[in-house]
C-alpha cells in the first residue's frame, strides 16, 4: 500500500536563535529521520521538550524544508515538484492543527471566512458549494451555525480550537498532523477534543500524527508511537505493549515517569540535562544520561535492529531484553 507521506532520512539544521550576528551556532533539529505513514493510521511522536518533534510534524506537512532526505507523498517526491505543485499538493492533502488556537486563527477573520478561505485558494466548487462545505465542516466539529460570523476572540479556546481542526479538514485531507492539539486547552476540555479528533479519524478514515507529552494520551490514540531523543527517531513500538515491549532504553525511562500509568512503576532515575542539540553527543545522543551506555555508544549510532514483533524497530547498542518488566528495570539497572 503506498504510503500517505514517507519521509526519508531528513536532517533539519537551524541557526540558533542566541549567539549574535555573526556568531550562529546550528542547531541539529532532526538528523536522519525515517518515518511513512499508512492511510488510515495514527501514529504517535514523544520525546522531552526540544527532541524534534515539531520540526518532524513540519516536515511532514511540507512547512519545513530538510536540508537533505527526502518527503514523498503518495509516492512523489515532494520538493522535486514545482513550486505551484508542490503547494497544491500539501494544501490539499495534508492538515495541520497546531498547539494554540489563540495563535493560528487569523483573529480579524469571522469563522466562516477562515473556513472558507482554505476552499477559495484551491478553487473548490462554487460560490454557493464553499458555503455549504462551511456548513458540513461546522456540524463535523459540532460548531453550533450560529458561531459562523463570530471572531476567534468570542469563541472558548475549545471553539477556537474546533474551528482549527475544522479549517485542517477543510479540502478532504488524506494526513493530519496534530502538534499538541490540547495542551494549551483547559484540563475541561481535552478529552471532547481528543475524543472528536478520533472520532473525525473513524468516520473520515484519515492518517493522523499526534505529537504530545502525554504520553497516556498518545498511548490511546495511536497505532504506533515514535520515540524521539535530540533529533533523532530511537524507536518505533506498536502501541499496545508499549511500557513493556519498548527495547529503547530512553522509551522505557519516558514511559516510567509517566503519571498515571494502569500498573504505575517507580520511574528510572537518568543522569544529567539533555544534552545540547547545538553539540550533540558522538555516536548514540542518549548515551551521556544511559545506564547502560560504554564505548561502543561513543562510537556509533546504530542502525535500527528489528524486533521480534512487527512494526518494532530501535536503534540501541544494549536494548532492554525482550519482555523485561519496566519495574524490574526500575528497581535493578540504574
Ligand atoms: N526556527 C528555529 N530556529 C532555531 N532553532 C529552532 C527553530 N525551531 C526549532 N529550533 C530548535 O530545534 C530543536 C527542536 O525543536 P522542536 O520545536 O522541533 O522540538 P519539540 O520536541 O517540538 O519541542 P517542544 O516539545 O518544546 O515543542 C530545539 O533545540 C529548538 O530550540
Amino acid at each position: 500500500m503506498t504510503a500517505v507521506v514517507e519521509v526519508r532520512d531528513a536532517h533539519v539544521v537551524h541557526r540558533a536563535r542566541t549567539g549574535g550576528l555573526f556568531r550562529r551556532d546550528r542547531v541539529y533539529a532532526l538528523t536522519g529521520a525515517d518515518l511513512s505513514v499508512a492511510p488510515g493510521e495514527t501514529v504517535g511522536v514523544v520525546g522531552e521538550s526540544g527532541c524534534g518533534k515539531s520540526t518532524l510534524a513540519k516536515v511532514l506537512v511540507g512547512i519545513e524544508r530538510p536540508v537533505t532526505g527526502t518527503v514523498s507523498f503518495g509516492g512523489r517526491e515532494l520538493w522535486a515538484m514545482p513550486a505551484a505543485e508542490r503547494r497544491a499538493t500539501v494544501g490539499a492533502g495534508t492538515g495541520m492543527i497546531f498547539q494554540d488556537p489563540s495563535t493560528a486563527l487569523n483573529r480579524r477573520l469571522t469563522v466562516r471566512r477562515i473556513l472558507r478561505d482554505p476552499l477559495d485558494v484551491h478553487r473548490r466548487g462554487t460560490r454557493a458549494e464553499r458555503e455549504d462545505r462551511v456548513r458540513e465542516l461546522m456540524s463535523l466539529v459540532g460548531l453550533p451555525r450560529a458561531l459562523a460570523d463570530a471572531l476567534p476572540g468570542q469563541l472558548s479556546g475549545g471553539q477556537r480550537q474546533r474551528v482549527a481542526i475544522a479549517r485542517a479538514l477543510a479540502l478532504d485531507p488524506a494526513l493530519v498532523v496534530a502538534d499538541e492539539p490540547t495542551s494549551a486547552l483547559d484540563v475541561s476540555v481535552r478529552a471532547q477534543i481528543l475524543n472528536l479528533l478520533l472520532d473525525l479519524r473513524e468516520r473520515l478514515g484519515l492518517a493522523l500524527v499526534f505529537v504530545s507529552h502525554d504520553i497516556q494520551t498518545v498511548r490511546r490514540m495511536s497505532d504506533r508511537v515514535i520515540t524521539m531523543y535530540l533529533g533523532r527517531i530511537v524507536e518505533e513500538t506498536p502501541a499496545g505493549r508499549v511500557t513493556d515491549a519498548a527495547r529503547h532504553p530512553y522509551t522505557r525511562a519516558l514511559f516510567s515517569a509517566t503519571p498515571g500509568l494502569l500498573d504505575p512503576v517507580e520511574p528510572i532515575p537518568l543522569s544529567g540535562p539533555v544534552p545540547s542539540a547545538t553539540r550533540p553527543p558522538s555516536g548514540c545522543p542518549f548515551r551521556t544520561r544511559c545506564w547502560k551506555a560504554d564505548a561502543v555508544c561513543a562510537a556509533s549510532m546504530p542502525d535500527f535492529s528489528a524486533a521480534s514483533r512487527p512494526g518494532h524497530r530501535f536503534r540501541c547498542h544494549h536494548p532492554v531484553q525482550e519482555d523485561t518488566p519496566t519495574r524490574d528495570l526500575a528497581r535493578q539497572e540504574p
